[in-house]
């Protein structure tokens, strides 16, 4: 439930001017994680604001304090599947824009559609993953198991309820054409961060950086907006070695999280979700060479300026290198998985 007096605040206050919230906030280096919780609705609608999305999309500011509300309030609190990855999903976004100017490639609709569909993405996550919502036959798997990406359609869903309470729709003042493209494309996009569905367009994403962007193709605007979202979704690898190392911790803390569920149920977990197994530098290097390394390769390719990003992501790989080297080099420990990040 939105307690009354933060949404009073929030509304009475005015919206900060970005650069108030952190001198640095629009630079690639910035790590969106050090922004403390209660200023994170402040920076979400300032982030708003600067994008020139209130005054272009005519959201009444009660609306959008009131859904930001919904969506923050919306997130469980996993160790990896919370606000804070919604929120530094969304300011990645931001970055996108400030530095590269997507918005000579994208329409204003699809840039709306993305800079919301990064809030929303995870929304009401359980800090499991979609086969797990299979093999526990959760109620998701019930729901949507029929037509994949289970975890993603419910993220959708949760994303729709709040739109539709009262108060909350920020797209309320779109034109017809506008609101039905807008939520078109907001479905697609949050379906787009399945892992199966990125890895399926990462061959077309490929020829796409070869031949260039067509900015007349509404193909390329489809294949542009999901790798726009899984870069916003990977952003925390694209930070100095600090945010990949805690990071890492958090992600394989949820993992081994499950991998305890799936024992405890009798199934044999993925050695990557298994504390027994797991050796987490090599599964570090081997997520970002197969996945993070050239999904922000093509962004490279195809957005002049942010070659800077990809280069962050290999240092990160590079660090995980050293750290397997060193950590190979030691006696056999008996301790768990994470006696290297001590
Ligand atoms: C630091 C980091 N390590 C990860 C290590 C492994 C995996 C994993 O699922 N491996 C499964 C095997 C079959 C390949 C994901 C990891 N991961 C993600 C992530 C990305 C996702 O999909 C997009 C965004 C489309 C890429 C979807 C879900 C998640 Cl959790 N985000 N950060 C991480
Ligand atoms: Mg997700």
């Amino acid at each position: 439930k939105v307690n009354e007096d933060e949404t009073a605040r929030l509304i009475v206050d005015k919206i900060p001017e970005i650069t108030s919230i952190h001198p640095d906030v629009s630079v690639f280096s910035f790590t969106p994680r050090v922004i403390y919780d209660d200023q994170t609705i402040p920076c979400c609608l300032a982030m708003f604001e600067d994008m020139g999305m209130i005054n272009r999309w005519r959201i009444h500011k009660e609306t959008l304090v009131k859904f930001v509300l919904m969506v923050k309030k919306g997130y469980r609190d996993p160790p990896y599947h919370n606000w804070y990855h919604a929120f530094s999903v969304s300011h990645f976004c931001y970055l996108l824009y400030k530095n590269l100017r997507i918005d000579q490639l994208l329409t204003d609709v699809e840039l709306f559609a993305l800079f919301v569909a990064c809030l929303c993405h995870d929304l009401d996550h359980r800090g499991t993953n979609n086969a797990f919502q299979v093999s526990s036959k959760s109620v998701l798997a019930a729901l949507y198991s029929s037509e994949g990406s289970v975890l993603e359609r419910h993220h959708f869903a949760q994303a729709m309820c709040i739109l539709n309470t009262e108060g909350c729709n920020i797209f309320e003042n779109l034109n017809k054409r506008d609101y039905e493209q807008a939520l078109d494309l907001f479905q697609e996009i949050i379906l787009a961060t399945d892992l199966a569905h990125h890895l399926s367009a990462v061959k077309d994403l490929e020829t796409m950086a070869k031949e260039g962007y067509d900015k007349s193709n509404p193909r390329c605007h489809t294949l542009l907006t999901c790798l726009l979202m899984t870069s916003c979704d990977l952003s925390d690898q694209t930070k100095g070695w600090g945010t990949t190392k805690k990071i890492a911790e958090l992600i394989y803390q949820e993992f081994f999280r499950q991998g305890d569920l799936e024992k405890s149920m009798g199934y044999r977990p993925h050695e990557m979700m298994d504390r027994e197994k797991a050796f987490i530098p090599d599964l570090q290097i081997s997520f970002l060479e197969n996945i993070a390394m050239p999904l922000y390769r093509i962004l490279g390719d195809l957005l002049p300026g942010s070659e800077c990003v990809y280069e962050a992501v290999k240092a990160n790989r590079d660090t995980w290198m050293q750290i397997r080297e060193t950590a190979k080099h030691k006696p056999i420990t008996h301790g768990n998985s994470f006696d290297f990040f001590k």
